[in-house]
């Protein structure tokens, strides 16, 4: 998705959800400052040596387990939006790439960045201090923004990690972006929050936050090279 393009969205996501552009703006800056001083950054380049004709996106949702047990996913890249991550590795699953605004397990995330996993940090107004805390102890790590891209700072577009780590699967050029664990609706899965012990009913922010998810998933679906499929 092209900046003219995720601008539209991102007007009326800031409009609906009461964020402040410019701490967004902000959180963009010091993210690049972090990883500039930690050379701890990777590009674009870097993760498209690792693509596959299809990309497995692993989303929070309550289904996410039984799709675990089920299935191998041996044959894509596997790209995990933050709090699935933790999901991933307690079935021995390691994702290639962690899509994240660090507001999940932090342990797991630095764990599978140990092993191996590319993660995506990405900057918003209200993540500043995990930005802060966090993001110089990973290596490979892309950064990403909601506000006009830097020179090491991307915007493939998307909003929440679910749907951005799509985004991000379409711009590395995979065929296929295959979504799991993508259930939105009323419940919301235990994964997606350090502190939830239980799937637990949707709260008012995350209903907003699932709709523009949903809605940005739809224009990727008309709009995308990728086909969008669904476990
Ligand atoms: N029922 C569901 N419960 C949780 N996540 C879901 C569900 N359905 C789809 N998802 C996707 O899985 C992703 C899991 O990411 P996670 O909830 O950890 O982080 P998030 O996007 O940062 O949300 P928040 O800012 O509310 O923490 C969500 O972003 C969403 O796109
Ligand atoms: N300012 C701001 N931006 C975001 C936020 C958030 O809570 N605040 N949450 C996101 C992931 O769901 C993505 N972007
Ligand atoms: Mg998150």
């Amino acid at each position: 998705m092209e900046w003219e393009e995720w601008k539209p969205f991102y007007d009326e996501i800031v409009r609906e959800m009461g964020f402040d552009e410019k701490a967004d703006r902000k959180a963009s800056l010091i993210l690049r400052d972090i990883l500039l001083k930690s050379e701890n950054y990777t590009t674009i380049s870097e993760l498209r040596k690792l693509i596959r004709e299809r990309a497995y996106v692993f989303g929070a949702g309550p289904s996410l387990e039984e799709s675990l047990k089920t299935h191998t996913f041996d044959d894509g890249i596997l790209i995990a939006a933050d709090g699935a991550t933790s999901a991933l590795l307690e079935h021995n699953i390691l994702p290639h790439i962690i899509v994240t605004d660090l507001d999940g397990r932090f342990e797991d995330i630095k764990k599978a960045n140990e092993l191996g996993s590319f993660v995506v940090v990405h900057a918003h107004g209200d993540n500043i201090e995990k930005l802060k805390a966090y993001a110089s102890k990973l290596k490979n790590v892309l950064g990403t923004c909601q506000t006009e891209p830097l020179d090491i700072i991307y915007n493939f577009g998307g909003f929440t990690d679910g749907d951005r780590g799509a985004f991000l699967a379409e711009a590395l050029g995979t065929r296929e972006a295959c979504l799991v664990g993508f259930d939105f609706g009323e419940i919301v899965g235990k994964w997606s929050k350090p502190h939830l012990k239980e799937h637990s009913p949707i709260w008012e922010s995350k209903r907003k936050k699932f709709y523009f998810a949903q809605k940005l998933l739809k224009w990727l679906e008309e709009n995308g090279k990728a086909r969008i499929t669904y476990l």
